[in-house]
C-alpha cells in the first residue's frame, strides 16, 4: 500500500482542494453532458477535439501510476484518486462522508453516469459506494481495514436521484470488524450490505514521533 508522507499543513490541503474540486466537478458535468447531449454529430466531434486538447495539456506533467493516498505528518489522508470519495476523481459522485465512532453516513445525488437498469442505479455502483462506507465506518478507530467479504442484498430498484447511505459497526472480533450498511431513497432502504472488514496481520503504520496514537488519528480529507 502507498503510504507516502506529504508534509503539508491543513491550510495547504484546503488550498489544493479549492483548485481541484471545481475542476473535478466540471469534469463530472462533462461526463453527464456527453451522456445526455442531443447536439448534432458535428458539434459532438468538435467537442471531442476540444477535450483532446485539454487532455494533452494536462498530460504534459503526470504522476506515474495512480494518485495513491498521501498522508500528512498528522496522518490526515488525501485519497483524492479514490473511486468513491476522491476529490480529483470525476468518477466519484463524490461521497462526503460524516464519521463518528463506528459510524459513517452520507447523502449523495446519483445522476445519469451511475445508471444500470434504465433510470436506476447500477448494482455495482451501489456496492462500490457501500464498500467505501463500510471501510470508513470500520476505520473510525484509526486503523485501516480491508473488505474481506461484502454481501449485498438489493431489496428493490434504486432510482437515480437523491439518496443517502449509512454504515455502522456491529461487532469486532480480533482483527475482524463486522459492519452493516444501507442505501436509502425517500421511501426507505433499497440496498443493504454486510461486511467483514479485516485489518491485515502484516499491516504496519508508518512510524515517527510526529504521529499521534491510532485512536487519535485524523481521518481522510
Ligand atoms: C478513513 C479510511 C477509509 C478507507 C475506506 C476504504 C474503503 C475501501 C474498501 C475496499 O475496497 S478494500 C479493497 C478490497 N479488499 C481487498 O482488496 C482485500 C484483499 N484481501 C486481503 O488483503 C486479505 O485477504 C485480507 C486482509 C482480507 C485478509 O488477510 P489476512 O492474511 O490478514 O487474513 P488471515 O488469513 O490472517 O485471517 C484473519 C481472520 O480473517 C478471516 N478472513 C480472512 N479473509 C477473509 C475474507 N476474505 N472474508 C472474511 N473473513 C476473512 C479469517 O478467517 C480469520 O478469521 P479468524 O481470526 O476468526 O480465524
Amino acid at each position: 500500500m502507498d503510504f507516502r508522507i506529504e508534509d503539508i499543513s491543513e491550510e495547504e490541503i484546503d488550498r489544493r482542494l479549492s483548485v481541484v474540486e471545481p475542476l473535478t466537478d466540471s469534469v463530472r458535468q462533462l461526463v453527464d453532458a456527453v451522456i445526455r447531449s442531443e447536439v448534432s454529430d458535428e458539434r459532438l466531434t468538435a467537442a471531442k477535439d476540444r477535450i483532446d486538447e485539454i487532455v494533452a495539456d494536462l498530460r504534459e506533467q503526470q504522476r506515474p501510476g495512480s494518485f495513491g493516498t498521501p498522508y500528512t505528518k498528522e496522518f490526515i489522508g488525501m485519497p483524492w484518486g479514490n473511486a468513491a470519495v476522491g476529490a480529483r476523481n470525476a468518477v466519484a459522485p463524490p461521497l462526503h462522508v460524516r464519521r463518528s465512532p463506528g459510524l459513517a453516513e452520507c447523502e449523495m445525488e446519483l445522476g445519469a453516469a451511475y445508471e444500470g437498469p434504465g433510470g436506476c442505479v447500477h448494482g455495482g455502483i451501489a456496492a462500490l459506494l457501500l464498500d467505501q462506507l463500510v471501510g470508513e465506518a470500520a476505520s473510525t478507530d484509526g486503523l485501516p481495514s480491508f473488505t474481506g467479504t461484502l454481501t449485498v442484498k438489493y431489496l428493490r430498484p434504486t432510482l437515480l436521484g437523491a439518496l443517502s447511505a449509512r454504515a455502522e459497526v456491529t461487532g469486532r472480533e480480533g482483527r475482524k470488524t463486522f459492519v452493516h450498511a444501507t442505501m436509502s431513497d425517500a421511501d426507505g432502504v433499497t440496498v443493504e450490505a454486510d461486511a467483514i472488514m479485516i485489518c491485515p496481520k502484516d499491516f504496519e503504520l508508518p512510524t515517527g514521533d510526529a504521529l499521534p496514537p491510532p485512536a487519535d488519528r485524523r481521518l481522510d480529507r
